[in-house]
C-alpha cells in the first residue's frame, strides 16, 4: 500500500460516532495507508466504534476511560500485543465538562469539582497518554491533540473548557520540549466550531455557526475532511520540522478582530 502514511501505525482516541473529529482524521489517515487502532469510552460507544473501525480495516478497538488510570494502563498493555513494533502516532480527541457549566458566566457557574474533572479529562489525559506512548515510539513519532480558540479568546459559554484548553496548549509545549530529543513531535490542531456530539449539544450553537459563516475569512465553517487533512500533515513526515505548535483549522477566524462594516449591515 503506497501513500503518505504507508507503514505507519497509530492510535485514535475520541471517536464517538461518524461526526467525531477523530473519525474525520481516521478516514483520511486510512486513505493514505495508515494502520489504525481505536479506543472508545463505554460499551454503548464501543458498539458504534467497532463497525466504523472495520470500515477502515481495523479490528483493534479497545476501551479507555481517561478518568480511570487502570483503563489507560490496560489500553497500552493490550496495544503492545497488537502493535509489538510500537507506535508512530497518537491522536487525542477527547474533551468533556459538565454541560451545565458551559452556559452562563464562568465566574458564576464554575465549581471546584467540575473544574478539576474537566482539567483531568480535557487536559491531563493527553499528558498521561503521552507518557505511555512515548515509551512505544522507537522510531520517533507524532502526538496530536485537539484544542479550540476559546483557550486564548473569550468565547461566551465555553468557560472552564477554555481554561482547560489553555492548559492543554501549554502542556503541548512542555511535552514537545521533553520529547523532542527522542524524535517525538507534539502538536495541537485548533479547529473551528463543528457539529459533532460535543459541538452541537451546546447553548446558542446555531448562533455560533451563523457567526462563523458571516465573519470568518472563508465565510464558512470547516469540514471533517479539512480537519483530517491538516491532522495528517502534522502526523506525517511532511511536518518533520514542526513541534510544539498550535495549528489553526478554523476558516481563518482566529485572525479577525472587528468584522468589516459592510458585513455587519448584511
Ligand atoms: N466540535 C468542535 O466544535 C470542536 C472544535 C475544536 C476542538 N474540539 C475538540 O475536539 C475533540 C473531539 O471532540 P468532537 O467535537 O469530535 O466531539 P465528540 O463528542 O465526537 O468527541 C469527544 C470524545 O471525547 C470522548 N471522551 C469524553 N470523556 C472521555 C473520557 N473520560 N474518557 C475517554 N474519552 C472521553 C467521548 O467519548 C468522545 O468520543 C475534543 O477535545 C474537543 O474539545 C471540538
Ligand atoms: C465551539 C464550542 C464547543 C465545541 N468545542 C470546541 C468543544 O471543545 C466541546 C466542549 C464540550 C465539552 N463537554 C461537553 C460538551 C462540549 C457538550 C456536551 C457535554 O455534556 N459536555 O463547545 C462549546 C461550548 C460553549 C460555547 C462554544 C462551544
Amino acid at each position: 500500500m503506497t501513500g503518505l502514511m504507508a507503514g505507519k501505525r497509530g492510535l485514535i482516541m475520541g471517536v464517538a460516532n461518524d461526526h467525531s473529529i477523530a473519525w474525520g482524521i481516521a478516514k483520511v489517515l486510512h486513505r493514505h495507508g495508515a494502520e489504525l487502532a481505536f479506543t472508545y469510552q463505554g460499551d454503548a460507544l464501543g458498539r458504534r466504534v467497532t463497525p466504523l473501525a472495520a470500515s477502515v480495516g481495523s479490528d483493534i478497538v479497545l476501551p479507555c476511560d481517561v478518568e480511570d488510570i487502570a483503563s489507560v494502563n490496560a489500553l497500552f498493555t493490550a496495544l503492545d500485543a497488537r502493535f509489538p513494533e510500537g507506535l508512530d502516532f497518537v491522536v487525542h480527541a477527547i474533551g468533556f465538562s459538565d454541560k451545565g457549566q458551559l452556559k452562563g458566566r464562568y465566574v458564576d457557574v464554575t465549581t471546584r469539582e467540575n473544574f478539576s474533572r474537566t482539567m483531568t479529562i480535557s487536559c491531563f489525559s493527553f499528558t498521561e497518554i503521552a507518557q505511555r506512548a512515548a515509551k512505544r515510539m522507537p522510531r520517533g513519532g507524532s502526538l496530536l491533540t485537539l484544542t479550540y480558540g476559546g483557550s486564548t479568546r473569550i468565547m461566551p459559554n465555553y468557560n472552564v473548557m477554555g481554561v482547560a484548553k489553555a492548559a492543554l496548549e501549554a502542556s503541548v509545549r512542555y511535552l514537545a520540549g521533553d520529547l523532542g530529543p527522542d524524535g517525538i513531535r507534539v502538536n495541537a490542531l485548533s479547529a473551528g466550531p463543528m457539529r459533532t456530539l460535543a459541538g452541537a449539544g451546546i447553548a446558542d450553537a446555531r448562533l455560533m455557526f451563523n457567526h462563523q459563516k458571516a465573519h470568518a475569512p472563508l465565510r464558512r465553517t470547516v469540514t471533517q475532511e479539512e480537519v483530517g487533512g491538516s491532522a495528517m500533515y502534522l502526523l506525517s513526515d511532511l511536518s518533520g520540522g514542526v513541534t510544539g505548535e498550535i495549528h489553526f483549522v478554523d476558516s481563518g477566524y482566529n485572525i479577525i478582530s472587528m468584522p468589516r462594516p459592510d458585513v455587519l449591515q448584511a
